[in-house]
């Protein structure tokens, strides 16, 4: 066993901040976030793996109110075409839904992907195109993870139109807003997701999304199996 390891304290300290990240839509608090704080988060966005170390992202910190209403008011037209994909009780539950916290939450971050950065020819993104758009999620999942240690809420609003979205924050043609989110304090953290609690939709077993047909016995399926169970 290599001793390249973090002490237990650490891991748990990361495995809580997996555990425990929401997506934040109803609880945010509005006590500004320090810049330092803020600092600490565009930090562990931009160490992100990106593909060839492309680095496509930038991010846009938003915190103008008129900006932020003009984003709403995106989100409040694409939230109507959305309930019309539902009908009965489904659409009522999904009308239900507060999918978004833009104008409560103290900042907005744009965190876009700038397509072309680097030149035409990015090491490793020759027959994937679209691993600039995987390393700008990246980017985003290490920023909700950060944040999650800080105390930190953070909800994805993608029910928006993108080209509009665009538009609205002057982005250059080349450049995706690849995630709106919304960031703040919070009066708490769920302890599950919130379309779980709502009755939505609940997490799959993981043991369903195994799939053991490419081994060669060299890894023992019923003990992992075992040990998914028990953890
Ligand atoms: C790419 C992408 C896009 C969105 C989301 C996530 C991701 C990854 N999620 C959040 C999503 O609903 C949430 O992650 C799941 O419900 C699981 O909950 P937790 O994140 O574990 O709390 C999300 N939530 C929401 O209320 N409005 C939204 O528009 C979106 N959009």
């Amino acid at each position: 066993m290599s001793d390249h390891g973090f002490t237990e304290e650490q891991r748990a300290g990361l495995y809580r901040a997996i555990h425990e990240r929401r997506d934040v839509r109803s609880q945010f608090l509005s006590d500004p976030i320090a810049p330092e704080v803020l600092a600490r988060l565009l930090q562990a966005a931009h160490h992100a793996p990106s593909v060839g170390f492309m680095q496509p992202w930038d991010f846009i910190v938003i915190d103008r109110l008129d900006v932020k209403r003009a984003v709403k008011a995106l989100y409040d037209e694409a939230n109507a075409q959305a309930a019309d994909n539902y009908s009965g009780e489904r659409a009522e539950q999904y009308r239900r839904l507060k999918l978004e916290g833009i104008v409560e939450s103290p900042i907005n971050l744009c965190i876009t992907c700038d397509r072309q950065r680097g030149g035409p020819h990015v090491l490793g993104r020759n027959t994937m195109l679209d691993t600039d758009l995987f390393s700008t999620c990246l980017a985003v999942q290490n920023l909700w993870l950060a944040a999650r240690a800080e105390g930190i809420g953070v909800g994805w609003v993608s029910i928006v139109d993108p080209a509009r979205l665009s538009e609205t924050l002057r982005l250059p043609a080349q450049v995706y807003p690849l995630a709106y989110l919304c960031l703040g304090y919070v009066s708490e953290f769920l302890p599950k997701p919130e379309l779980e609690l709502a009755g939505w939709r609940s997490r799959l077993p993981l043991e369903q999304l195994l799939h053991a047909n490419t081994w060669d016995g060299s890894i023992d399926n019923d003990a992992l199996r075992k040990a998914i169970s028990e953890t």
